[in-house]
């Protein structure tokens, strides 16, 4: 076992009241576990699933399998097919908050894409009309459509585009706005991954900065009536229900919303509706999601012109006999 850091004990003393549950979050984060993989269906699932799966949880939608054990499901032939697409199961807690979203919707659009969790699991979740993908990091842009395309999303528009770009051009046009933001990343340790310089505190500011510029935009591109779902995979309150806190006063227009199926998982660090996974809850490695509705409501037509000039289509292969 590691030893832990004073920065990351510190923080589990400002996360938890009880000893017993800083120590879990503490032993989580230094003694990474093994945790399950979850394939999400894109085509139909077979009648004969190739994975020992377990039990579902209350926020697994039925179109995703949590598997059990150490299974490789990103080798097995289906993948390559395109039939499903793996991810950590704290992606499918994270998106837990589209439940609460009455579907189909008109748009969707994910500002921070790439490699393309969340916009496959927004896609399935809302069956939106139109799916907007947005990746500002261009090398990344190239998983990103690898990714729609095995999977099938040949109708996505790809960007590759700072997001107040769409605050200038979609303003007030998107149903959904989904902002898995950049972070300090700390729930990557509970996964055994790197993740330096995680606690620290000027890096947690200049990630609290970046997400609030993010929010920002996002917050301008919602359509009155629409939604905007926030989400990161790291801990520290000033990159999570202090953003969201922010969100609120600088838009008043929004109201984080209740999200039923996350109720078990409110976070108590906030007066308002979010929801957290723990580490040591052996589900995930962790995050934080919050929902937010748009009162307004003025909503503005699609602006063709920008989408036409700036979206990369996707192109479908011929699959191999
Ligand atoms: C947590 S990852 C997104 C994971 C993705 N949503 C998924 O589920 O597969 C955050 C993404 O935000 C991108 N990003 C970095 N800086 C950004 C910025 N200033 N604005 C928007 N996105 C940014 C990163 O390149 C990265 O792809």
């Amino acid at each position: 076992m590691g030893e832990p850091t004073n920065l990351l004990l510190k923080l589990s003393r400002r996360l938890f009241a009880e000893e017993r549950d800083r120590a879990a979050f503490v032993e989580a984060l230094v003694n990474p576990q093994p945790f399950p993989t979850a394939v999400v269906w894109m085509q139909p699932r077979p009648e004969v699933v190739p994975f020992a799966i377990a039990p579902p949880l209350p926020w697994q939608p039925a179109w995703c399998d949590r598997l059990s054990g150490d299974q490789r499901p990103g080798q097995h032939a289906l993948h390559q097919d395109g039939a499903y697409y793996c991810l950590d199961m704290a992606s499918v807690f994270s998106a837990g908050v589209f439940s609460a979203i009455a579907t189909p919707t008109e748009s969707v659009l994910d500002l921070c894409a790439a490699p393309g969790g969340k916009s496959m699991l927004a896609w399935k979740a809302l069956m939106p009309d139109h799916l907007w993908c947005n990746e500002v990091i261009r090398k990344r842009v190239r998983i990103l459509i690898s990714n729609l395309k095995r999977c099938g999303l040949t109708d996505a528009l790809v960007f590759n585009l700072d997001p107040q770009t769409f605050a200038e051009q979609l303003s007030r046009t998107a149903s959904v706005v989904v902002a898995d933001a950049p972070c300090s990343g700390q729930s990557l340790l509970a996964k055994g991954d790197q993740a330096l310089g995680c606690f620290h505190p000027v890096n947690i500011k200049k990630n609290a900065s970046r997400q609030k510029r993010i929010l920002a935009s996002a917050a301008q591109t919602v359509a009155g009536g629409g939604y905007l779902a926030y989400m990161t995979c790291t801990f520290s309150p000033e990159e999570n229900e202090q953003v969201v806190d922010w969100l609120i006063k600088k838009f008043p227009q929004f109201e984080a919303v209740d999200v039923p199926v996350l109720a078990d998982h409110a976070s108590p660090l906030a007066a308002f509706p979010c929801y957290r996974l723990w580490p040591q809850s052996g589900l995930g490695a962790g995050g934080f999601t919050a929902l937010l509705r748009n009162k307004a409501t003025s909503t503005e037509a699609i602006n063709l012109d920008f989408l036409t000039a700036k979206g990369m289509q996707i192109y479908s292969v011929e699959r191999s006999p």
